[in-house]
């Protein structure tokens, strides 16, 4: 197969390759950045009972209709006591926020509200009303309810409600295992190294496995080779064994030493897309070998940074059972676009920002794939499929890592 395809196709052929990768159970503790397999279901109902959200008097709010009215005191309860025996009419008990409202209290007095004449007597200077500062068992949400939804990635509130309502465990995803291999005989990855004729510093091997990292996977090795087709294939062959995937960088598309196409067909790999009209990103293959599956990016790093954005994240949604689409937001464009026809999907680093309340997209940033500065004052990718865009027209959307507001 030699044929470019639609940036549609290769996303449906991408979301074909990932098939979602077993569940396992995880202490809640060590879930942070998994994503969950099932929901996670209250175990118990929050609050576990009902409780005072003010400090002052538990009362019944029919004894409190007609203020001023005094009340006995009958004991105190605060945060981690048990409840109170029920109260009587006529009766209160001085209670603190979070403690449990005796049987019978239906409200609580805020002290502020309240006189304290003498020892064991309290006035209530207001009219209260049944549930007055008082939270009922199960207000936040009842046993057995949903919390968190499968495809969720746990994060430290996810975690934490989790954790409150109880779930000391949770079903979560096996973490993809990803290898990359950055070729290129020119690539020096020690910027401490001063550069010989013809060198350059990679990139791509902290901007992958960086990346991976923001999807989800577990970086299991980086190797940075040079244009040598034998020591290539040995390194996907390897990393294909042991994991779910590998991304290597470089080599490509039609020059000299752009091996990767022929190391994938001599590793008897099934190709699924070889290359997309996407620009920039054209040089994209995507093959399976064995059970493993393999991206071969652009060396070009901004090429590469937007073939991972736009399909290879793609892949990682699919492995953990996310619904996947490679641009879920939309923005409109701040200036007019006119652009040379190509038969390309274009894909423009762009920084968003919300101006009376619209989200206003800035594309005017250096576009050039030998331009890696512009990235950092980016902070998202916009789709293009027209050369010519109106200001204000609406465009698809994905925010770069770290950067959704
Ligand atoms: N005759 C053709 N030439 C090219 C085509 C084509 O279709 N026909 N496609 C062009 C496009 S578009 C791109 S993008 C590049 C991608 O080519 P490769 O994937 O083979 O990448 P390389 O040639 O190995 O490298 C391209 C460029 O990026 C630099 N590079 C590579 N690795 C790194 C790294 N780890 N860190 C930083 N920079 C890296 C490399 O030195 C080159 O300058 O091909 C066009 N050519
Ligand atoms: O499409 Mo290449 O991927 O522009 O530089």
């Amino acid at each position: 197969m030699d044929a470019y395809c639609t940036f549609e196709d290769a996303v449906r052929r991408v979301t074909a390759l990932g098939h979602a990768l077993p569940g396992e159970e995880v202490a809640l503790a060590e879930a942070e950045g998994r994503v969950l397999a099932a929901p996670v279901l209250a175990r118990i109902p929050v609050p576990p009972f009902t409780r005072a959200m003010m400090d002052g008097f538990a009362v019944r709010s029919a004894d409190a209709q007609v203020p001023p009215v005094r009340l006995r005191v009958r004991t105190t309860t605060a945060a981690g006591d048990a409840a109170a025996p029920p109260l009587g009419p006529g009766e209160a008990v001085r209670i603190l926020t979070g403690a449990p409202l005796p049987p019978g209290a239906d409200a609580v007095v805020r002290f502020e509200w309240c006189d304290e004449p003498e020892p064991g007597v309290v006035t209530v200077l207001r009219r209260i009303s049944p549930g007055e500062s008082v939270q009922p068992e199960g207000d936040d949400a009842p046993a057995g309810s949903t919390l968190i939804t499968a495809g969720t990635r746990l994060g430290p509130l996810e975690r934490a409600l989790a954790q409150t309502f109880g779930v000391a465990r949770v079903r979560v995803r096996r973490v993809p295992r990803v290898a990359i291999v950055v070729t290129g005989s020119e690539l020096v990855t020690t910027p401490e190294t001063p550069l010989g004729p013809g060198q350059i510093y990679s990139c791509n091997d902290t901007l992958m496995a960086g990346l991976v990292a923001s999807a989800g996977g577990q970086v299991m090795a980086v190797d940075v080779l040079p244009d040598h087709p034998d020591r290539i294939k040995e390194a996907i062959a390897r990393h294909a064994a042991a994991c779910d995937c590998v991304i290597t960088t470089g080599g490509a598309s039609a020059g000299d030493y752009d091996f990767i196409p022929s190391v994938l067909a001599d590793l008897g790999g099934e190709m699924s897309v070889h290359k997309v009209w996407l620009r920039p990103g054209s040089p994209f293959l995507a093959a399976r070998v064995g059970a493993c599956t393999v991206f071969s990016l652009s060396g070009n790093p901004a090429a590469a940074l937007v073939q991972f954005e736009s399909l290879v994240r793609v892949w990682f949604d699919a492995a953990l059972g996310r619904p996947a689409k490679p641009f879920p937001a939309t923005g409109r464009l701040a200036h007019a676009l006119h652009l040379k026809p190509v038969k390309h999907t274009r894909v423009l680093r762009a920084r968003a920002a919300l101006t009376d309340g619209v989200l206003t997209v800035d594309t005017s940033l250096a576009q050039s794939s030998g331009v890696l500065s512009s990235l950092v004052a980016s902070n998202c990718l916009v789709r293009i499929d027209e050369p010519d865009l109106p200001a204000g027209t609406p465009v698809p959307l994905r925010w770069l890592p770290g950067c959704a507001p």
